[in-house]
């Protein structure tokens, strides 16, 4: 198969330089346009040293590239910014692949949406077209989908080991604790005080306690998985290391035993090719899957009667944002879902 033409939007940014060196080795992408806003006019060697070995395309404005000319393009804007420029892409190229990592597509509800992101959406249409992109329980529409709207980082990680649960009806979904840490890398390439090394290097700071906008995004999945509306705790950590995340959800039994647990999660993910269940005893830590597109799963039982906790963790910057939004791009063109994601932890 002929390579498709990629254009990257955002590109000077974290999630967008992790998606140009995956597709960098991509055996059916080819990287055609990189946009950038206060980085625009620079070379891409120039703002990511380590793209020393690559021929890439210099970042320029989003409103310089020829949208016409390519087949998909990967979305690493802020929130907020990214809902009017892919009204413009789309405009221009309404074939267009779009496989956005922001979350300006992501929740179906539109008062939902207004009321978390504090404004009315500019692009309603799009939105209600928009699939959500967690590959392991949107194939079928991602497969036929113009418009994807990746999962958050920290949704990704909580739903994944929380939606066979919430399905075969295993957990209580009207008491779930979701205790969440990211790498700093979370929050973005640019400058903001709560990032800086001296500040987020010897400690552990929880933030937007009770008020972060992954919430109603958790919430909606679980919604959906459980077939009635639920309310979830989630709570975010900043923790002092690049990548990583992980999710600890302390969940309250339905009759269930934690082997029903952990035997439900492995049946649910017997052929998926990125999530792996631990087997009993093994704990998942974000070393195991760092630089990697593998998510891990681990079931224990509460020392309190009718309690599990479930660990998962993944690579914000993969399974959280670029490789998961890879893995639907393969989807959406007939590749083979694995296709330039196959790269194992970077471990230790
Ligand atoms: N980091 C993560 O782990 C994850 C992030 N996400 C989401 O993905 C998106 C990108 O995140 P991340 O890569 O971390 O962000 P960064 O802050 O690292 O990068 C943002 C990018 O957007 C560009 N940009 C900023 N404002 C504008 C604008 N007004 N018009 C055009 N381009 C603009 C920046 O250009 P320049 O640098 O030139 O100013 C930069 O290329 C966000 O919505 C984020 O929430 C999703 C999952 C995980
Ligand atoms: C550590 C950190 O700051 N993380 C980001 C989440 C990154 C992400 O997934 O955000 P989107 O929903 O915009 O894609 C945050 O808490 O806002």
């Amino acid at each position: 198969m002929s390579s498709k033409k990629i254009g990257i939007l955002g590109a000077s940014g974290y999630t967008g330089a992790d998606a140009v060196r995956l597709l960098a080795r991509h055996p059916n992408a080819e990287i055609v346009a990189l946009t950038a806003n206060t980085h625009a006019g620079k070379s891409m060697g120039d703002v990511f040293p380590h793209f020393f070995m690559l021929d890439l395309p210099k970042l320029v404005e989003w409103e310089k590239v020829d949208w016409s000319k390519l087949d998909a393009v990967f979305c690493g804007l802020p929130h907020g910014t990214t809902q009017e420029i892919i009204a413009a892409v789309l405009k221009a190229n309404p074939k267009i692949k779009v496989l956005d990592m922001s979350a300006d597509f992501r929740l179906r509800d539109k008062s939902t949406y207004a009321q978390w992101y504090g404004h009315e959406h500019r692009a309603l249409e799009l939105q209600g077209e928009a699939v959500y992109g967690l590959t392991e329980f949107y194939r079928e529409k991602i497969t036929s989908a113009r418009l994807v709207a990746c999962p958050g980082c920290y949704p990704t990680a909580a739903l994944l080991a929380l939606v066979p649960l919430a399905k075969a009806k295993l957990i209580d979904v009207d008491d779930i604790v979701i205790d969440a840490k990211s790498g700093v890398t979370g929050a973005g390439r640019g400058l903001k005080q709560n990032t800086l090394f001296s500040e987020a290097g010897e400690g552990l700071s929880p933030y937007s306690v009770g008020t972060h906008r992954h919430a109603p995004e958790i919430e909606q999945e679980i919604g959906v998985a459980a077939g009635s509306a639920v309310t979830i705790n989630f709570t975010p950590h900043l923790i002092p290391m690049a990548r990583g995340e992980l999710c600890t959800s302390y969940v309250k039994l339905n009759g269930a035993t934690p082997d029903d647990l952990r035997s439900a999660l492995e049946q649910a993910y017997a052929n998926e090719p990125f999530v792996h269940v631990a087997r009993k005893g093994v704990l998942p830590q974000t070393q195991n899957v760092r630089g990697s597109n593998y998510v891990q799963i681990g079931v224990v039982a509460d020392r309190i009667k009718n309690r599990a906790i479930v660990i998962s963790t993944l690579d914000n910057l993969v399974k959280g944002s670029a490789g998961q939004a890879i893995q639907n791009m393969n989807l959406m063109f007939g590749l083979p879902e694995t296709a330039g994601l196959e790269q194992i932890a970077l471990f230790p």
